[in-house]
């Protein structure tokens, strides 16, 4: 019989995972479509790791149940479909660049020994380098190519650009591109920098305080959002006008005499505030994610449709 979940990159249902009393992640269902680029952001310690982390096998979950690819973490099947690149890049310090290659090699079936040999001399990393001597940046780029040379249908990349130079963060973006396009590989990958996200993802996962805050297609998200910028009222502590629905509004900010307010898009007659003197327009990624980052707790998930 078929997996019902095989056309689902990640699938959870009401995952826990608690370190000594404290949950980093609780009750949360996510379900993410396979072949597609996520985004997954949050603030410091929202739990994006953890999360990373349980679908690599690394962790148990406390609750819930997880699967990549239809399959539970941790397996043979699991481990041959998934590549992680974990964030501290956990790479034996004595071994030559060569030599880290050459383990790749000999642990993937399906290794590609020229795309992990072409991603480390893009660099200009010599393969005789011990990976003690490298820099931050360099020993990222050995543990990515690691992670491509292996051929995975899903990459869990955690902060893939934390520490790339701009030319080599350039480079890294074209590449993991490619691989989505030419090749359909998924990718999971987690970010602070959100502009650079922009042309990158197609679909998002926002976790805050260890639950889901935010998930689904990039572009239905920005579309069921307007952001509306215009002059704040000086009357109202929150800039909008008196007669604005603030049930819509997921986070306002005022600088000086203007306000700008992201907006859940309602069907049905424009909004009081949207009128000609405001100016309306669907919101860059970033401006999405960030009044979701910055958004008070909700009393639900909100979701693409
Ligand atoms: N091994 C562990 N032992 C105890 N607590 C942990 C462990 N790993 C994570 N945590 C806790 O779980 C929570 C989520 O951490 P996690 O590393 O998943 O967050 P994050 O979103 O990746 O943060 P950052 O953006 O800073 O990398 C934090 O409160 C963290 O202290």
């Amino acid at each position: 019989m078929s997996d019902p979940t095989a056309a689902t990159a990640l699938r959870a249902t009401r995952l826990g995972r608690e370190f000594r009393g404290r949950w980093a992640l609780r009750g949360c269902d996510v379900d993410l479509p396979a072949g597609r680029v996520t985004a997954l952001v949050g603030p410091n310690g929202a739990g994006k790791s953890t999360l990373l982390q349980l679908a690599a096998g690394l962790l148990r979950p406390t609750t819930g149940q997880l699967r990549v690819h239809g399959r539970v973490p941790g397996t043979r099947e699991a481990r041959e479909a998934i590549a992680f690149l974990a964030q501290e890049r956990p790479l034996h310090p004595r071994f030559t660049v060569a030599d880290t290659l050459r383990l790749g090699r000999k642990l993937n079936r399906r290794w590609d020994q020229d795309l992990a040999e072409r991603l480390v001399r893009a660099g200009g990393v010599p393969l005789t380098a011990r990976i003690g001597s490298l820099s931050g940046g360099n020993r990222t780029r050995v543990a990515l190519a690691l992670a491509l040379g292996k051929r995975a249908e899903l990459l869990l990349l955690d902060e893939p650009l934390a520490d790339l130079d701009p030319v080599a963060r350039h480079e890294i973006t074209g590449l993991l591109m490619h691989e989505a396009a030419e090749r359909g590989v998924g990718i999971v990958m987690s970010s602070h920098v959100l502009a650079e996200l922009e042309d990158v993802c197609d679909h998002v996962l926002l976790l805050k305080d260890g639950a889901v805050r935010l998930a689904g297609d990039t572009e239905e998200l920005r579309e069921a959002h307007t952001l509306l910028t215009g002059r704040a009222d000086p009357i109202e502590t929150d800039g909008l006008p008196h007669a604005f629905d603030r049930s819509t509004v997921v986070h306002a900010a005022t600088a000086g005499r203007q306000v700008t307010a992201l907006v859940r898009t309602t069907p049905g007659p424009a909004a009081p505030a949207a009128d000609a003197r405001w100016i309306s327009e669907t919101p860059s990624l970033e401006a999405l994610l960030l009044a979701h980052l910055r958004a008070p707790r909700p009393d639900r998930t909100e979701a693409a449709a």
